[in-house]
């Protein structure tokens, strides 16, 4: 069998007990540990003088091949056109995108010197899988230096309509990258949608059978493979978590009280903002809540020198505070609100601990969380996800209470309507979500992308 060479920006941390920054590399590391490769990117350090170099090491089946950025480079290509630029118009942000053509030099500049760092690494029959927003232009420009293998494009994120994409003067550029691939794979038929609505009105190009498209001069395949998770791995070390110590401590602090648990990078496209406002508007509905229920957010930090990341932190800061100003008593905390990481183990303890899973972004590709959240009850006695209609989770998981995440009343209506499901109902919705997580597992998204890439 071929080596896969799996290329992507993040890579998770080496050492073991280190967090892994989300969803990409959890998804990643799992995948991967199972086949064995090379995974290819970015060190996570920045260095100011001199020049880098790539460090392997490696770890059970997995060579980890990573470089350090320079500092204009992490400023231009990671701050800036990845972060500031594709990220909010990926997630019809609009108002947050931030273009400058020394970011697009910069985005540029990093995939060919990723492309070259890797081309000196290839064998002819490696199957290259190059992975999110980051590295668009890296298949085009391994193809320019000659090399003919299988390259296949996974996107983690949404793909924006074409009306939204040709707000961004690169349009073009990007969307030929992608036509370079052999295959393009997205997380919803919605994101493939959108990405052939492109490719038919504004490239010009013909769509065929199966997602097969021809523009640019170019023949590929654009495909949804929704990323899954291991749900029963998760359920059995949920189950243990649950006897953890600070999962006991979680619960003895609760006296009783039923936990909403939220669990998000701190990023404005997870709607934390409209999520804290519904649930100010659930305990002003509903006075019989108060003392009774209480809310966990966990938001990590994540990408707080971008300015748009730090607005929102200070944004929260402030609702969080009115909340539990307007709402506490002596003995009761409405809003815990905590901006640091935990590990996931001890998150799947948390999670079934709490009677909902509260997960509201306003767009966002997957959503591991949602299902994390799901595999991790005791089928006994499930909590509720109540789950945007904007996360690509949802159309997987039709046993959630679907909300409008832009709407707070609508919002605290759902949450309101969890809380208070019967058991049966709360199992009926539990295990037919549970099902789909079996049937979809990680094992299913890998295959069946590296099946595609394949040709078969
Ligand atoms: O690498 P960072 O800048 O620290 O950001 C973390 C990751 O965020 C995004 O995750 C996405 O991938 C998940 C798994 O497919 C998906 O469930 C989620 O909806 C996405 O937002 C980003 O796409 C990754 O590249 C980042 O590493
Ligand atoms: O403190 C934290 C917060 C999150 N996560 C994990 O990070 C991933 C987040 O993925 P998701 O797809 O929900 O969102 P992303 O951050 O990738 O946008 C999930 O596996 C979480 O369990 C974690 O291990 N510790």
């Amino acid at each position: 069998m071929s080596r896969l060479v799996v290329v992507s920006n993040r890579v998770a941390p080496i050492q073991e007990g280190k967090q892994s920054s989300g969803g990409l590399a959890v998804a990643v590391q799992e995948a991967l540990s199972e086949v064995g490769g090379v995974w290819f990117g970015w060190s996570g350090e920045i260095y100011t003088s001199g020049s880098s170099r790539v460090k392997t090491e490696t770890k059970g089946r997995i060579t980890y091949a990573t470089m350090p950025l320079a500092r204009r480079d992490y400023d231009a290509f990671y701050k800036g056109y990845a972060n500031a630029t594709l990220w909010p118009l990926f997630h019809y942000r609009m108002e947050f995108v931030e273009y400058q053509r020394s970011y697009v030099a910069g985005y540029r500049r990093v995939n060919e010197e990723f492309a070259g760092r890797l081309s000196s690494m290839l064998e002819p029959d490696d199957l290259i899988w190059v992975h999110d927003y980051h590295l668009i232009p890296l298949g085009r420009d391994l193809r320019m230096m000659g090399h003919r293998n299988r390259i296949g494009f996974f996107l983690h994120i949404p793909f924006p309509p074409p009306d939204l994409l040709t707000a961004c003067s690169d349009h073009a550029y990007l969307v030929q990258s992608l036509c370079a691939y052999d295959v393009v794979g997205f997380q919803t038929e919605n994101d493939v949608r959108n990405f052939l609505a492109y490719i038919r009105t504004i490239a010009g190009g013909s769509v065929g059978r199966n997602g097969r498209f021809e523009a640019y001069g170019e023949r590929s395949r654009a495909c949804a493979f929704p990323i899954g998770i291991y749900p029963d791995q998760l359920a059995s070390q949920a189950a243990a978590s649950a006897r953890s110590r600070q999962t006991r401590r979680l619960v003895e602090s609760l006296a009783g009280k039923d936990l909403i648990v939220g669990v998000d990078r701190l990023d404005y496209s997870k709607g934390l903002d409209r999520r804290f406002d519904a649930y100010e508007t659930l305990l002003e509905a509903a006075p019989g809540l108060r003392g009774h229920v209480s809310y966990m957010q966990i938001a990590p930090p994540s990408r707080s020198d971008v300015q748009s990341y730090r607005a929102i932190r200070e944004v929260l800061e402030g609702k969080a505070g009115r909340i539990n100003g307007r709402f506490a008593e002596f003995d009761w905390v409405p809003l815990r609100y905590l901006n640091k990481s935990f590990q996931r183990d001890q998150l799947t303890g948390f999670f079934r601990a709490a009677r909902v899973g509260f997960v509201t972004p306003l767009r966002d590709g997957m959503n591991l969380v949602a299902k994390e959240y799901v595999a991790c009850q005791d089928p006994e006695d499930p909590g509720v996800l109540v789950l945007s209609q904007f996360a690509g989770a949802a159309a997987e998981l039709d046993g959630a209470v679907t909300v409008n995440p832009y709407d707070h009343e609508y919002v605290a209506d759902g949450l309101q309507r969890a809380l208070a499901m019967p058991v049966e109902e709360r199992r009926a919705r539990w295990t037919s979500m549970m099902s789909a997580l079996r049937a979809n597992n990680l094992g299913v998204w890998r295959r069946s992308f590296l099946r595609a890439l394949q040709g078969r």
